[in-house]
C-alpha cells in the first residue's frame, strides 16, 4: 500500500546518499560479485522461475545467464562513465559529469520476472541510482532472490527494494515525489497510464511494451535454419514473449514446404511438467489468459485462418498437471492481413503464417502496424538482407536469427511498442543525467 511503497523509497533514497559517492571500481566490484552469486545459485533461481511462471527449466536457466551476463556487462561500464571536456576561448573551458538520477522504480511483467528485474537494476545501479523494483503479482518470487543476491554482495541495505503489489502499488510508485525515473514493462493500455501518470511529476520514462512482429522468410534462405528461427520466434515461454515474430510471411515458392516443416517441429515440442529437464513448453501464466489465447484461435478459424496444428486445451497425461493450463503450439494457416490473429498481441503459442511474393509487398505489409518492437528476415542475399533491415520499423531486427538477445546490443521497441532501451552501452544514458560545468579563467566580462 501507499506507506509501504513510502518506507520502500525513504530507504532506497537513504541508501543512495551511500551509493553514488561510491566510485565506478567500488560499485563494478560490486556488481561483479552479485553476477558470480547468481551464476553459483543459477540452477536454485532457475527452479524458482519456472515455479514462479511456468516455462521450462531448461529455458529459466538461460534467462538466468542472460541476468549476471547483464550485471557483468554494467560492472564493466561502471568505471568509465564519465563526460567530457571541452576548450573555450581565453583558457576557460567546460566539463561535463554523467551523474546518477536518484531512486528509480523498475515495474515488470509476468513474462521474464528475474531478466527484467536485472536488466532494469543492473544499469540503474551501475549509474550510482537506487531502485524500488514492482514485479507482477502473478510472479512476485523470483526478484526476492535478487534483492537477497544484492544485499550479499555489498550493495547498502534498501539499494534495491523490491515491493509486491498490482495497479495500485504501481500507481503509488509512479507519482512519489522522490522518485526520479520509471522503467516499465508491460502492456500497451498500461504503458500509456504509467506514462501520463510520471509527466505529472515530469520524470523520464522507458516503456519496454508489447509488439506484434514480423518475420520475413524468403526463398532463397536455409528453410531448416528459417523453420528453426519461427520456432525460435514463437514458441520461447509458451509464446508468452513481447518481441515473438507472430507474423511469418513465407515467399510463395518455399509456402508448402516450409509450412510441411515448421507443422512437423511444432508437433514434435514436448508440453509437460516444465521442472522435468526435457519438458521444452510449461503452462501458461494463468486460467484466464489460457482462455483469452484459446479465444483468438476460435476468431482465428471463424475468420477463415486454418488451424494445422495445435491450438487445443492440453491435459498432460501426469494426474497431478491436470488441471494446469496448458495447451498445444498452434500455427495458422491461410492466414490475410486484416484477421485479429494477425493484427493483435496473442501473447501465446500461436504463429501464423502469411504468403508473399515480393520484398516491396512484403516490406509494406510488415510495417503495416502499429507496433515496432522486433522483425526478422531469413535470406542467404546479404545485400537484401541489410536493405530490407534498414527499411523496417522496428527497434530490433535479427538477421537468420530469431530472439537471441546478447546483452551488449540494446534492446526496445519503435512506434507504440516503447521508447528508451534496455541493455547496450546507451543505456547508460537512460540511467544518468548530465551536468555542465562552465569554468571562467578569466574575468567577468559583464553587459551592464
Ligand atoms: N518490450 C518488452 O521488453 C516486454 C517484455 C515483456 C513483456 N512485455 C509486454 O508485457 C505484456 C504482458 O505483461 P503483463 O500482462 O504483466 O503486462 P501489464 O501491463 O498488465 O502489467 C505489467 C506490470 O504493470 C503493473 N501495472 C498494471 N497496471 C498498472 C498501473 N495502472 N500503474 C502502474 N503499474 C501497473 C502490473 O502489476 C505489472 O507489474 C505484453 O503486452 C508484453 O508484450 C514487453
Ligand atoms: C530474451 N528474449 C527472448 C529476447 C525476450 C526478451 C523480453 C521479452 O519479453
Amino acid at each position: 500500500d501507499k506507506k509501504e511503497v513510502d518506507l520502500a523509497v525513504q530507504s532506497a533514497k537513504a541508501a543512495f546518499k551511500i551509493w553514488r559517492k561510491k566510485s565506478g571500481m567500488e560499485r563494478s566490484r560490486i556488481l561483479l560479485e552479485a553476477a558470480r552469486i547468481i551464476r553459483e545459485r543459477k540452477d536454485e533461481i532457475a527452479t524458482v522461475e519456472t515455479i514462479n511462471n511456468g516455462k521450462s527449466v531448461f529455458e529459466a536457466r538461460l534467462d538466468i545467464d542472460t541476468s549476471w551476463q547483464c550485471l557483468e556487462y554494467y560492472a564493466g561500464l561502471a568505471a568509465s562513465m564519465g563526460g567530457e571536456h571541452v576548450q573555450l576561448p581565453g583558457g576557460s573551458f567546460g566539463y561535463t559529469r554523467r551523474e546518477p538520477l536518484g531512486v528509480c522504480v523498475g515495474i515488470g511483467a509476468w513474462n521474464y520476472p528475474f531478466q527484467i528485474a536485472s536488466w532494469k537494476s543492473a544499469p540503474a545501479l551501475a549509474c550510482g541510482n537506487a531502485m524500488v523494483f514492482k514485479p507482477s503479482p502473478f510472479t512476485p518470487v523470483s526478484t526476492l532472490l535478487l534483492a537477497e543476491i544484492y544485499t550479499e554482495a555489498g550493495v547498502p541495505p534498501g539499494l534495491f527494494n523490491v515491493v509486491q503489489g498490482g495497479a495500485a502499488t504501481g500507481q503509488f510508485l509512479c507519482q512519489h515525489r522522490d522518485v526520479a525515473k520509471v522503467s516499465f514493462t508491460g502492456s500497451v493500455p498500461t504503458g500509456k497510464k504509467i506514462m501520463e501518470l510520471a509527466s505529472k511529476g515530469v520524470k523520464p520514462v522507458t516503456l519496454e511494451l508489447g509488439g506484434k512482429s514480423p518475420l520475413i522468410i524468403f526463398s532463397d534462405c536455409d528453410i531448416e535454419n528459417a523453420v528453426r528461427g519461427a520456432m525460435m520466434a514463437n514458441f520461447l515461454t509458451q509464446g508468452e514473449v513481447c518481441c515473438n515474430g507472430t507474423r511469418v510471411f513465407v515467399q510463395r515458392e518455399i509456402l508448402d514446404k516450409f509450412t510441411e516443416e515448421v507443422v512437423k517441429q511444432t508437433k514434435k515440442i514436448k508440453i509437460g511438467d516444465p521442472l522435468e529437464e526435457d519438458t521444452r513448453m510449461g503452462p501458461l501464466i494463468n486460467r484466464s489468459h489460457l482462455q483469452h489465447v484459446l479465444g483468438f484461435i476460435e476468431q482465428a478459424k471463424n475468420e477463415g485462418a486454418k488451424v494445422l496444428c495445435g491450438g487445443d486445451l492440453c491435459v498432460p497425461e501426469d494426474p497431478k498437471l491436470k488441471d494446469g493450463y496448458y495447451m498445444t503450439p498452434c500455427v495458422l494457416g491461410n492466414c490475410k492481413d486484416g484477421m485479429t490473429c494477425v493484427k493483435e498481441e496473442i501473447f501465446g503459442p500461436v504463429m501464423s503464417i502469411l504468403s508473399f511474393d515480393t520484398e516491396a509487398e512484403v516490406l509494406e505489409r510488415a510495417n503495416d502496424t502499429n507496433f515496432g518492437l522486433a522483425a526478422g528476415v531469413f535470406t542467404r542475399d546479404i545485400q537484401r538482407a541489410h536493405r530490407v533491415v534498414a527499411e523496417l520499423q522496428a527497434g530490433v531486427c535479427y538477421i537468420n536469427n530469431y530472439n537471441v538477445s546478447p546483452v551488449e546490443l540494446p534492446f526496445g521497441g519503435y512506434k507504440m511498442s516503447g521508447f528508451g532501451r534496455e541493455n547496450g552501452r546507451v543505456t547508460i544514458e537512460y540511467y544518468s543525467q548530465l551536468k555542465t560545468i562552465c569554468v571562467e579563467m578569466g574575468d567577468v566580462e559583464s553587459v551592464f
